[in-house]
């Protein structure tokens, strides 16, 4: 998968995908990923890419031509039609679901906006879809894109090893992940719950999904709610809850 990120700080994007899995991806050619400064393409001695907001009020705006010109460029740097994203908070709430979807196309195109954003015509006749990572306000997209680049990138065919697909696996079925532990057994912080070292893995895989089903059901039960569970887990859930209300 090729992705082509147009940015103004291009050296902070190729760091983000540099590392990890990503980093790791990129290297085994997994995945392909360039960054396009619109800086690079403004035709004044200045080298501006912002404009005065018209109409008034305060802040700047992303100027049409540097890129128009830089959406050139990277469309033509490959012979692959491109999927052009925006980020922004105007955008829909990036989900594991899109993310899936997006890891499927050979190529995005992820256009970071800063200042106040990007004229809206030059986002009427390039862009495919916004999209946003949550209701906060940040000073523009490249961390947006570098979440896409992250989950994207990690779900490309030999990017994870088995150990990381499997947990990537549990989050995919829609729960919390249950507690994780490392040696030594027993610590001043406490122990290492007895089931997970007696070596009897059906054990083990049901205490995890309890805790799974249970921390999901404290913490995020609006994720319960969009998903069936099967008779299994519903008493194994069942069992946590009167647990916790003991
Ligand atoms: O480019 C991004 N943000 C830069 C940014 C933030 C705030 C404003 C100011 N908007 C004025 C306003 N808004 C509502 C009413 N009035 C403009 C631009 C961004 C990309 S993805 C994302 N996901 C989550 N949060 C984000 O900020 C982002």
């Amino acid at each position: 998968m090729r992705i082509d990120v147009v940015t103004l700080f291009p050296d902070f994007m190729r760091q983000c995908a540099a590392v990890g899995v990503v980093g790791r991806a990129q290297q085994r050619e997994l995945l392909q990923v360039e960054t396009w400064n619109p800086r690079d393409y403004a035709t004044d001695n200045y080298r501006t890419v912002d404009g005065r907001t018209c109409g008034g009020g305060p802040g700047m705006v992303m100027l049409i031509e540097p890129l128009r010109a830089a959406l050139k460029a990277m469309r033509e740097a490959a012979p692959e039609p491109v999927h052009v994203i925006y980020l922004s908070p105007q955008g829909a709430r990036l989900t594991q679901g899109k993310v899936e979807a997006l890891a499927k196309l050979p190529r995005i195109a992820l256009l970071c906006g800063r200042y106040e954003g990007v004229d809206e015509r030059l986002l009427a006749h390039e862009v495919d879809e916004e999209l946003s990572i949550g209701d906060y306000v940040l000073s523009g997209g490249e961390l947006g894109a570098a979440v896409v680049i992250d989950a994207v990138g990690r779900l490309q065919d030999g990017a994870l090893n088995d150990a990381q697909s499997a947990e990537q696996d549990s989050f995919s079925n829609g729960l919390l992940d249950c507690p994780h532990y490392a040696k030594p057994v027993s610590d001043a912080y406490g122990e290492v719950p007895a089931v997970l070292l007696s070596g009897d893995h059906a054990a083990i895989r049901r205490w995890r999904l309890k805790q799974a089903l249970g921390r999901t059901w404290l913490r995020r039960p609006e994720l319960l709610a969009q998903r069936a569970l099967d008779a299994e887990s519903r008493a194994l859930l069942e069992e946590f809850r009167r647990e916790h209300f003991a």
